[in-house]
């Protein structure tokens, strides 16, 4: 299949290129000015940093690597100051840049390293997960997690590019690409039901990993996820009115990441947040019971986890309070009246919080997610 091709537009419009054999492409997404590179990679990542990394010197760049701990451990602010220390000490000038390769975590803090290093440089990214092709890589939100909560610090800082080369998923461990659906699902409920019947109709392919999908059902996933929330941020970068769409199911999911300390993966949580988010919407009077059943069955179908161990409520309740919806004392959710209405829900009322958490709640603590 030939390489595709998403625009975000914007201040500085960027492409997000889908396919395979994109390293080619560095280059010009880097510019004409920049000399210096640091690459921020994880351990596992380790092979393909050393490959972009001896490329890049092939071409005259001054290419270094910065080797950061896997996933979530990753994004702290010791080491982001890590970071920091290496850019200052290869004297990384503004007319130099940050290579992300890795996952969402990975992209997360090495986009927010970007952003601050002498207020900004120019980063791209080279997402290597599922989740941070159709997700995490596009948009510019950038951050590191406090011992309160997820993403509690960063900044939105768009990249000068992004690859997303599919090549990547086939080393990608199966239940991290399966929590990456949990990203292609919310766009499918929020925004795109196509994306909804392609999972639908290819689960038992997906819930094996990429390489057992068919390439144009991967590819067409990943491209609708990815322009859905190009166009998004294209409208609204700083998530002052649709961008908050994109955040389905994350008020309780970081809450649940947060209890867990980080050991569910962010999709796992996003699913089972969903699952709430659509309890809550049936509650209210919003949502048909049609649509909650669809979430259980297409999520489950994949093997996302649709519920949550039921003796957690306080803890959840004081995390969700701390979540970037919040207004003061008032909790706000994305809720849908249908598949791709998205819309809000404000300060709902205490019983109908715990009546969706009840609808979600394990009797059995931990359940096959942890596994996830
Ligand atoms: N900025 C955003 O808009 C945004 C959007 C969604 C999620 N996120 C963030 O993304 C993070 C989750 O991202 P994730 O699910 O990609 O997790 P992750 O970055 O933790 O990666 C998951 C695991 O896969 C490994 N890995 C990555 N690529 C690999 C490959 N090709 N082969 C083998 N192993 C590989 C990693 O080392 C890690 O162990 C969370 O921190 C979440 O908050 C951010
Ligand atoms: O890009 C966005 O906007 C999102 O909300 C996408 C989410 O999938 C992502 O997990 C994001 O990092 C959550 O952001 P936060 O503002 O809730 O921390
Ligand atoms: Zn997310």
């Amino acid at each position: 299949m030939s390489n595709v091709r998403v625009r975000v537009e914007g201040e500085a419009p960027y492409d997000v290129v889908i396919g395979r054999h994109l390293l080619g492409e560095l280059p010009t997404m880097l510019g004409e000015k920049v000399r210096k590179v640091l690459i921020v990679h994880p351990t596992s990542l380790l092979t393909t940093a050393d490959t972009v990394r001896d490329d890049l010197i092939a071409q005259g760049y001054d290419a270094i690597q910065a080797e950061v701990p896997d996933a979530e451990e990753s994004k702290t602010a010791q080491v982001a100051a890590f970071c920091w220390q290496v850019l200052g000490q290869a004297d990384f000038t503004r007319s130099d840049a940050v290579v992300t390769i890795g996952g969402g975590a990975t992209t997360d803090l090495g986009g927010f390293v970007a952003a601050t290093w002498l207020r900004g440089i120019k980063v791209v990214h080279i997402p290597t997960t599922l989740l941070a092709m159709v997700d995490a890589a596009v948009g510019g939100k950038t951050g590191i997690n406090t011992a309160e909560g997820k993403n509690l610090v960063g900044a939105f800082y768009p990249p000068a590019g992004v690859l997303c080369d599919l090549a990547a998923l086939e080393t990608l461990p199966r239940w991290d690409f399966v929590a990456g659906l949990a990203e292609v699902i919310k766009c499918g409920f929020v925004a795109d039901e196509r994306v909804l019947t392609l999972v639908e109709e290819h689960a038992g392919a997906l819930t094996q990993g990429a390489s057992a999908t068919p390439d144009d059902v991967l590819t067409e996933l990943v491209q609708r996820a990815v322009q859905w929330k190009a166009d998004v941020v294209a409208r609204d970068l700083k998530e002052a009115g649709d961008r908050e769409f994109l955040n389905y199911g994350h008020t309780l999911g970081h809450a649940i990441e947060l209890v867990e300390r980080f050991a569910w993966r962010h999709g796992a949580a996003v699913s089972v947040g969903m699952v709430f988010a659509a309890e809550l919407a049936r509650l209210a009077g919003k949502l048909d019971d049609d649509v909650v059943d669809r979430h259980r069955a297409v999520l489950t179908s994949v093997g996302l986890p649709v519920t949550y161990r039921g003796d957690r409520w306080e803890q959840l309740l004081g995390a969700m309070r701390r979540d970037k919806k919040s207004r003061g004392a008032v909790l706000r959710f994305i809720v849908l009246d249908d598949v791709g209405r998205p819309t809000r829900l404000e300060g709902p009322d205490p019983t109908l919080l715990a009546a969706a958490y009840a609808e979600i709640s394990s009797e059995a603590p931990g359940s096959r997610a942890v596994s996830l």
